[in-house]
Parts: structure tokens; C-alpha cells; sequence
């Protein structure tokens, strides 16, 4: 599965878990698209590669800056808008 971990601190906890279902046994065949280097990722032992070499992915997690009564998220803090909506028309 190819998988973009997004970016944020809430993702962090999500890289947590998702490392040590890796370490633990209970996935396999993960592949982290994550656009810069992260010591997190490094450190959890998660595969990582680029949007170049895996142009479709199966998922993509991702925190939001705010989300509004209806439950519609405002996205695109920091200036990772273009990439986000790259990687949205990747899934
Ligand atoms: O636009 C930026 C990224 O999408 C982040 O996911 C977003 O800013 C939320 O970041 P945090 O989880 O640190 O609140």
C-alpha cells in the first residue's frame, strides 16, 4: 500500500502507529511518500520513496488547519497547499 503521510503535527501520531504496526508484524508492504526528509519516519524504519516513483497512491492522511460547524476542512497552512492538492489528485 502507498501511503502519503502528509505533514502537520497531529500526522505525527499517525507515523507513530503506523511504525510500530511495522515493527510489530501486524502490516507489511507499506510504502511512506513523504515529500521531505523526516527524522520521525527515518527513525520508525517506515519504507519511504517520492511521488515520482509511486504517481497513484492507495491513501493519504493528513491533518487540517480548521474545520468549520459542517465539518468542512480549511487546508494549506505553510505553503504546502500545491502539494496537498498534488497528492489529492494522486489518490
Ligand atoms: O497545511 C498543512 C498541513 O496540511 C498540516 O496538516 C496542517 O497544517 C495541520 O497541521 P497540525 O496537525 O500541526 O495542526
Amino acid at each position: 500500500m502507498i501511503i502519503d503521510l502528509g505533514s502537520g503535527s497531529t500526522v505525527k501520531h499517525v507515523v507513530d502507529l503506523l511504525g510500530e504496526l511495522l515493527q510489530s508484524g501486524k502490516v507489511h508492504n507499506i510504502i511512506g511518500i513523504f515529500e521531505n526528509t523526516h527524522q520521525q519516519v527515518i527513525s520508525l524504519r517506515i519504507p519511504l520513496s517520492n511521488l515520482d516513483d509511486y504517481p497513484i497512491l492507495d491513501l493519504a492522511i493528513d491533518g487540517a488547519d480548521e474545520v468549520d460547524p459542517h465539518l468542512n476542512l480549511v487546508k494549506g497552512c505553510c505553503g504546502y497547499l500545491l502539494r496537498e492538492r498534488i497528492v489529492e489528485g494522486a489518490c
